[in-house]
């Protein structure tokens, strides 16, 4: 499998572009600020629904708009798929498949697998748990089909039930009296509900994360044994905030008896103290925790063969080998971590490389190389857009090229002009939270 067009509209920096991509190496070269990584990163979000440096959807919109869009032709074989997504600043993120109806962005991610390798990696082994949880929830998307609507809907029953409990907190900072009282007790029936509904999706959510904790564990240690030496042993381990789900055949009574012991202190920070949103994955190195144990080079090829365990995971689990990512590494990182990347990375079906400055990059014989400054600006005549669809572009600003998704592909604008689909399919959204 590997992406022939990319093309994306109002993702953060690009207002719009269209590029072309080979199987094999592509090497998108250019000075700093350019744009390259946000380009390799909406591959990230096309494929997990996430991505490793933004939390929320906000910041991958261009500035000033309310919605991007990323467009990607897919071959398989002799079959080639148009993968779109919308992401929203309001409302749910939305997908199309070969510009058929649309459909929830979480319906769409998992299906174009790639893994993304940044010189940031070492933080999943030094930095706090949000980040070892992003790495998580991303292998969950690609491992476990339903994951990314699980995680939705776990997130929304605990904004539900934070609500309340501050609410709670608030009522009892006042003091009862007759109305107070009242409300207090609808309150608290509430919460009753929503924690049952919260354990629920919680145990479901631990019980996924551990099958995927489990599935990478093994290739985990055998591969940093393999770039470490044989001495080292690092072993991974899900470390869940819901830990009875690992001790009990029937985890929801012992979990609903671990909320009543913590309600006051809920109550009075007005916080889910417990569930997977708490979650952590422990990495040891010879039985310490490498956190505190490990040295940075350590740290780095933990990142490393945890990475690549879930690209090795995918390829046979899925029978799908994902589309390597390898952003920044080459002036980041010393030669021999280079290496170890290159050595992996070669000979992949696809592999995007972002790099800066052309003698940071390693000697790739049939790299397709891209000219990231050529995909910016653009003269009049490729500004020119949207004749069928009676829409003249008026945007002053349009910097690169028209596209289009249909169910013949993302196109450019000297192939097929158009230009309402983008709009259409920000129009169909739900009332549904931002996320994908
Ligand atoms: N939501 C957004 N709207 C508009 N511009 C944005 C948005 N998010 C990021 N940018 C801009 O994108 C640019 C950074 O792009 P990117 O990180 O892709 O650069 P790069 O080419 O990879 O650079 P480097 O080589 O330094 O890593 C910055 O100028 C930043 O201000």
């Amino acid at each position: 499998m590997h992406i022939s067009r990319l093309a994306l509209d109002r993702f953060r920096s690009w207002h719009q572009c269209v590029l072309d991509l080979d199987p094999g190496v592509n090497v998108l070269q250019g000075r700093n600020g350019l744009g390259k990584t946000n380009i390799v990163e909406a591959v990230e979000v096309l494929s997990t629904g996430g991505s490793h440096r933004a939390s929320s959807s906000l910041p991958l919109i261009e500035r000033g708009q309310t919605s991007a869009v990323v467009r990607a032709n897919v071959e398989d074989g002799a079959r080639t798929t148009t993968y779109e997504i919308t992401i929203a600043s309001r409302g749910a993120n939305r997908g199309r498949v070969n510009g058929g109806a649309s459909v929830y962005m979480r319906d769409i991610v998992g299906r174009v697998p790639c893994v993304t390798f940044t010189p940031e990696d070492q933080r999943m082994v030094a930095g706090d748990p949000a980040t070892r949880r992003g790495f998580l929830d991303q292998a969950g998307v690609l491992l476990s089909p339903g994951y990314a609507a699980l995680t939705q809907t776990f997130s929304k029953i605990g904004r539900q039930r934070a609500t309340l409990l501050k609410q709670l907190g608030d009522r009892n900072a006042s003091g009862p009296d007759g109305v107070g009282a009242t409300m207090r007790d609808a309150a608290l029936s509430g919460l009753e509900i929503w924690t049952g509904q919260f354990i629920e999706a919680g145990v479901e959510l631990t019980k996924r994360r551990q099958s995927v904790v489990e599935r990478l564990a093994g290739p985990f240690a055998r591969i940093y044994a393999e770039l470490a030496g044989d001495t080292e042993q690092a072993a991974l381990r899900y470390d869940p905030s819901f830990d009875e789900v690992l001790a009990f055949d029937e985890p929801g009574p012992h979990i609903s008896q671990h909320f009543q012991r913590i309600y006051p202190g809920e109550v009075a920070r007005g916080v889910n103290l417990i569930g997977p949103q708490r979650d952590d994955l422990a990495l040891e190195l010879n039985g310490m925790a490498a956190r505190e144990y490990a040295s940075n080079g350590e740290m780095w090829t933990m990142a490393l063969a945890l990475k690549m365990a879930l690209f090795e995971t995918v390829a046979q689990d899925t029978d799908v080998t994902p589309i390597v990512i390898l952003d920044d590494v080459f002036a980041q990182l010393d030669e021999y971590r280079r290496n170890q990347i290159m050595e992996f990375a070669a000979g992949q079906p696809q592999v995007l490389i972002t790099v800066a400055a052309a003698g940071d990059m390693p000697e790739l014989p049939g790299a397709n190389v891209i000219d990231v400054a050529s995909l910016v600006g653009g003269d009049a005549d490729e500004t020119a857009v949207a004749e069928d669809s009676g829409r003249v572009a008026d945007d002053a600003d349009a910097r690169a090229r028209e596209v289009r998704s249909a169910g013949a592909g993302v196109e450019r604008s000297d192939e097929r002009s158009a230009g309402a689909e983008v709009e259409r399919s920000v129009i169909e959204r739900s009332g549904e939270g931002r996320a994908a």
